[in-house]
């Protein structure tokens, strides 16, 4: 392709998507006979929290590994930030893979890393210029960031608790102060005491550093407490995005078992009441803390 023309698509996407982190359109997976995607298509917009839900098996992962370029799809197209990713070499995409950070399930951490060594990661990678002692401080920056303290720095993974090592995972995330996150199961096997501290720190976070975040979760009280709009998976595509009470308006029967059984009734009650308690205590101290969502 001739390089004008390029630079013509380019400045096109970049209209285009003015307003949207991702943009995914006509997205088809397979693996052997197994068709995990067929023409799906999704928009992040720039600066919320998107929950993504589905099924197990529906293909949240496969989605995220496609969008940040570890699974090649059969067809489709992938913008982040305006730039197309499908099929670019890593090189071409550096200056938009900068731009993110991954929180893998499970943490992902490199075992025989500290939690420091592992946040200094990416930073070793994407700027190898950056000296020990700014790499040290940065990592140590990162760590406290998440609300670690700073004794977590020199442990190593198998040291830490599971909700220590999702944040010690989120602070490598964090290493290269990213535009965009990707949280693949942020809180699962935390327990809910650890799982709503989680929320809010990636909830603040977001907020203070203007962060948008793609979130994949089968937590129905991170849905309703930190996430912006959510889309759905089924059926090979994205069936519905959108907020909470507007995906409770549509018909279809698993987004009602889903947010309507049990667990989404009990997700929406917990919401409710901790809304009244805060208004309570805004009407009664005129101080309200907490960001009212959870
Ligand atoms: N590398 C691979 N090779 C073969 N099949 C794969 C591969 N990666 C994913 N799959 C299959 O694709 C389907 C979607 O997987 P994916 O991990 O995206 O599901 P998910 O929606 O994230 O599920 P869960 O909620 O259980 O984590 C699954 O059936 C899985 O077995």
């Amino acid at each position: 392709m001739a390089p004008p023309a390029v630079e013509e698509e380019r400045v096109e996407c970049a209209v285009e998507h003015g307003d949207i982190a991702i943009s995914v359109r006509g997205l088809r997976n397979s693996f052997g006979d197994q068709l995990v995607h067929d023409g799906l298509d999704l928009d992040v917009r720039k600066g919320e929290i998107l929950g993504v839900v589905g099924g197990s098996g529906t293909g949240k992962s496969v989605l995220m590994r496609s969008i940040i370029g570890l699974q090649t799809p059969d067809a489709g197209e992938v913008h982040v930030f305006g730039e197309s990713m499908i099929g670019r070499l890593d090189d071409e995409a550096l200056a938009i893979r900068k731009r993110w950070g991954v929180l893998f399930q499970g943490g992902a951490l490199f075992s025989t890393l500290t939690v420091a060594e592992n946040v200094e990661v990416p930073i070793r990678e994407y700027y190898p210029n950056i000296g020990p002692q700014l790499r040290d401080e940065i990592a140590a920056y990162k760590i406290r960031m998440t609300g670690l303290p700073e004794e977590a720095g020199p442990k190593f993974p198998s040291e830490l608790s599971g909700g220590m090592k999702k944040r010690a995972g989120l602070a490598r995330a964090l290493a290269l102060d990213p535009d965009l996150l990707f949280l693949d199961e942020p809180t699962a096997g935390l327990d809910p005491i650890g799982a709503a501290a989680f929320d809010d720190q990636t909830r603040k976070l977001q907020q203070t550093l203007g962060l948008t975040v793609f979130l994949i979760t089968h937590d129905l009280d991170t849905l309703y407490s930190i996430c912006d709009r959510v889309a759905v998976l089924a059926d090979r595509q994205v069936i519905a995005v959108g907020t909470i009470p507007e995906l409770l308006a549509l018909d279809h029967p698993w987004i009602q078992e889903y947010f309507n059984g049990p667990r989404g009734r009990a997700a929406t009650a917990a919401v409710e009441r901790e809304r009244d308690r805060s208004a309570a205590a805004q009407d009664g101290q005129g101080n309200g803390q907490g960001n009212g969502k959870r």
